[in-house]
């Protein structure tokens, strides 16, 4: 049995380590069980970034960072906030993909998560009790792990995906660390090498599908729901076979979000009318070729149409702007297994005189001039030197986002895609990249990942305790990233910086929240948004 002293300084929600003061030593029981001097919050963060600055890769990075989490939560947010630019690809993308890939053999602590396991489906209430502990959850981020970034089946492995968004929500938007909680649904795994290890702590078996899998799911949300009454629910990382159909089956009736999705499709749209306002151009009179018309990359486009839409085309008319390259090329009405997300966005083979040749991105290029290229195929260096310098010999600003991540995955690096297009593309990445110095000019590169917006929508909703998440909570929150960069300036970046994450997650909260009260959608007393965001927006401090 753990005694209540020990309890805690093993507790890291309660934990304040050093900088327990005399009196709560007293008070605590706990004299004499720390070194003599109180520490402030500062010295704490001073001392552990001095012992974070001694690790070499950014593995060791990581691991020493979620010691510090998983010690007291207080320490690792102040830090975090301090150097939000330098922990980011750390504590998340690109580095948590290595995390995730060997979580088993990394394993020391299960950082608070919960795990259920469809092999034991009745235990899933109990487990969701035991992993909150009484603390009243407010937020969960749910991945089944088969499709983590894209690196694919992770199984168990991918709770770490659920971890680390949940770290960024708080850190972007101050959602009380206290009222998350990660969730992995273990359904197996089709990875193999996974299930060859006898270390891998996961079920040893395939992935279950079909009418078993969707009840495990089902049940699992109706339980979530019943024990966390104010709900608000991310889906992160589904395969996609399952990723969209579960938003379409949700979507209406409980306050939930699937980040690629919607989250994805928000930030690049945002990115999008960066770009248009750096370049002069309309929305209207882009055509848009998504590569790799997946979860993410459908889910993109059919945000652009809404927005196109939105802004006074026909469903037609909109539609007519998009062509979807996938593994099997162009994909037209008679494509074999379409999926229901790509059946709004075929085309016609009559519209081309040589459709049977548009099986490739080149082809595809050279045949519909696109404007805007966005790639989520996981497929890396696909935006090869002849296709960009093919797209920007027909328009003027091309818009080029490689999206796909962690780095090794990337359709393109920035770098590439600035000297190839000789500084006409406007490029955002899906992983951070460092500004391009191009003849005499510094081109800053936007991140187009999906963690630049959904902290504030998150904190938004939450703060309305918005019945659900509407279409137009959604589109206030891609509107609002506007504004903080100086399109004027040479090289502006299309988006943000994160940098400045924590201001403009404040802009998004706001602005998602006011929407969810002027819909009525909203269960708390608040009148403005402002007030019911800040009234919420925890600080890291004792
Ligand atoms: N930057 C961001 O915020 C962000 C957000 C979501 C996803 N992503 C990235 O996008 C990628 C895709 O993620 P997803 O969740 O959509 O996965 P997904 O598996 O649903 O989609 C990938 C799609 O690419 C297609 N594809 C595979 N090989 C191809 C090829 N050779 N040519 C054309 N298409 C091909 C697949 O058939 C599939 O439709 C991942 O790398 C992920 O990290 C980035
Ligand atoms: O996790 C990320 O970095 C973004 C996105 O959700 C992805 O799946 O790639
Ligand atoms: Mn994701």
């Amino acid at each position: 049995m753990t005694s209540n002293v020990q309890e805690i300084l093993n507790n890291p929600f309660i934990n304040q380590g050093t900088a327990f003061t005399k009196d709560q030593r007293a008070k605590l029981g706990i004299e004499g069980m720390l070194p003599p001097t109180v520490q402030t919050l500062e010295q704490q963060a001073e001392v552990t970034y001095q012992q974070y600055q001694t690790k070499s890769s950014n593995l060791e990075k990581r691991i020493f960072l979620m010691t510090i989490f998983n010690t007291n939560r207080v320490l690792f947010f102040k830090m975090f906030s301090q150097h939000v630019m330098e922990f980011m690809p750390i504590v998340y993308d690109p580095t948590i993909a290595e995390s995730i890939e060997n979580y088993s053999h990394l394993f020391v602590n299960p950082q608070n998560a919960t795990y259920l396991s469809i092999d034991e489906p009745d235990k899933i209430e109990q487990s969701l009790k035991n992993g909150s502990e009484g603390r009243k959850i407010k937020l969960i981020v749910v991945t089944d792990g088969e499709a983590i970034l894209g690196i694919g089946d992770w199984g168990t492995q991918g709770v770490d995906i659920a971890v680390g968004k949940l770290m960024v929500y708080t850190a972007a938007a101050g959602i009380d660390p206290a009222e998350v909680l990660p969730v992995v649904l273990d359904v197996g795994t089709n990875n193999q090498k996974l299930l060859d290890d006898p270390l891998y702590l996961g079920l040893h078996h395939k992935r279950i599908k079909g009418e078993q899998y969707h009840q495990f799911v089902d049940r699992f949300v109706s339980a979530a729901e019943e024990i966390f009454p104010e709900l608000y629910l991310h889906f992160e990382d589904f395969g996609r076979d399952n990723a969209a159909s579960i938003l379409d089956q949700y979507k209406d009736k409980i306050l939930t979000f699937n980040d690629d999705i919607q989250g994805t499709g928000i930030i690049v749209l945002a990115g999008i009318l960066g770009a248009l306002n750096i370049s002069g151009e309309k929305l209207s009179d882009q055509k848009y070729l998504c590569f790799g018309a997946g979860t993410a990359g459908t889910g993109i486009a059919k945000q652009i149409y809404t927005e196109m839409v939105n802004s006074g085309l026909s469903e037609e008319e909109a539609k007519d702007h998009f062509y979807l390259v996938d593994r099997q090329g162009l994909l037209f009405e008679d494509t074999p297994d379409l999926t229901p997300e790509q059946k709004p966005f075929t085309r016609k083979r009559s519209e081309f005189s040589n459709a049977d040749e548009l099986t490739n991105l080149e082809a595809v290029v050279k045949a519909i001039h696109p404007t805007i290229m966005v790639g989520t195929s996981t497929q890396p260096g696909t935006f090869t030197e002849e296709i960009v310098t093919e797209m920007a010999s027909h328009t003027e600003h091309p818009i080029i986002f490689p999206l796909s991540n962690p780095t090794k995955l990337a359709e393109a690096k920035a770098e590439d895609l600035i000297k190839w297009s000789k500084g006409k593309a406007l490029v955002a990445t899906g992983i951070p990249a460092d500004p391009v110095e191009f003849e005499g000019v510094t081109y800053e590169i936007g991140q187009a990942n999906n963690a630049l917006v959904y902290p504030g929508l998150g904190l938004g909703a939450i703060a309305a305790n918005s019945k659900i998440l509407s279409e137009t909570m959604i589109s206030v929150a891609a509107h609002s990233l506007g504004g903080i960069v100086d399109p004027s300036k040479s090289g502006a970046a299309v988006l943000p910086p994160v940098s400045k994450l924590d201001v403009f997650s404040q802009t998004v909260a706001e602005n998602v929240c006011n929407q969810a009260i002027k819909e009525g959608l909203s269960q708390n007393d608040y009148k403005n948004g402002h007030d019911a965001v800040t009234a919420i927006r925890w600080q890291p401090k004792y």
